[in-house]
């Protein structure tokens, strides 16, 4: 039995499209189904439901042989025990400091400010603020960071944009471009040996299914 982890919603839904291309058919709708393990037209091959967090964690302790997960995840899990074949090109966003649209982010880098940053991306937001040599203090949230800096908890936020809407709508503006998000295939690396034959058929299918990206 081949196991593959994912999580509801955006990397369900852009998943479905490669295992259609390794011929591979989730059975139920996750949106209407109450299960957490779906059964595919493949009688070796299932898919289980966890939270996007816990995709990388799954796939490290052999819960699942494989799983999607975004880059901004797999950062902040550590990525040990993982192989990581692919660059999947789906979930396509971009992790950014935002800051409200009155705060002057530049003059408060540029003398050299003690800045607080909530964000659930700490390990991303650490290293990066590390290597630009800005002293912060991080706050540690699991959601809705564009509130922190609103009610005056923080004065930015380190999280995930796509089209700009959700800042836009709270008032804040994005003021650096951290690095690109995307998503990858992520596979236990016992799982590769043992169960080799069965999976690398479909790391080969998914390879070829991957929309190039646009140059
Ligand atoms: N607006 C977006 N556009 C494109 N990709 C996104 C966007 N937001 C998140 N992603 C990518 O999709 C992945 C899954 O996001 P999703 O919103 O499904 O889970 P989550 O709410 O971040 O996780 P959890 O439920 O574990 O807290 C993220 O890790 C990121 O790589
Ligand atoms: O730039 P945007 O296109 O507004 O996307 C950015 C938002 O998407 C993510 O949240 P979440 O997964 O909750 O967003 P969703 O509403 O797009 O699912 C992220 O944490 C931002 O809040």
């Amino acid at each position: 039995m081949i196991t593959l982890a994912l999580s509801k919603g955006r990397i369900f839904d852009e998943t479905l499209p490669l295992l259609a291309a390794a011929g591979i058919e989730v059975l139920e709708d996750p949106e209407t189904s109450r299960k957490l393990i779906l059964p595919t037209n493949q009688p070796g091959v299932r898919v289980v439901l966890v939270r996007a967090t816990d995709v990388p964690t799954y796939v490290e302790h052999g819960g699942a042989d494989l799983g999607v997960t975004g880059k901004d995840t797999l950062i902040e899990h550590g990525g040990q025990g993982l192989y990581q074949p692919l660059d999947l090109q789906i979930a396509k966003c971009r992790m950014s400091v935002a800051v409200p649209a009155d705060f002057d982010y530049a003059s408060a880098v540029r003398q050299g400010s003690r800045l607080t940053v909530a964000t659930k991306y700490t390990t991303i937001a650490r290293e990066f603020f590390a290597g630009k040599g800005v002293h912060v203090d991080l706050i540690k949230l699991y959601g809705s960071m564009e509130l922190a800096p609103l009610t005056g908890m923080a004065d930015a936020i380190v999280d995930l944009v796509s089209t700009g809407k959700t800042l836009k709508a709270n008032n804040l503006v994005e003021v650096e471009r951290i690095m690109d998000i995307s998503s990858r295939l992520v596979v236990n690396q016992a799982a590769l040996k043992i169960k080799r034959e069965a999976l690398r058929p479909i790391i080969d299918a998914f390879a070829g299914a991957i929309t190039p990206v646009a140059s």
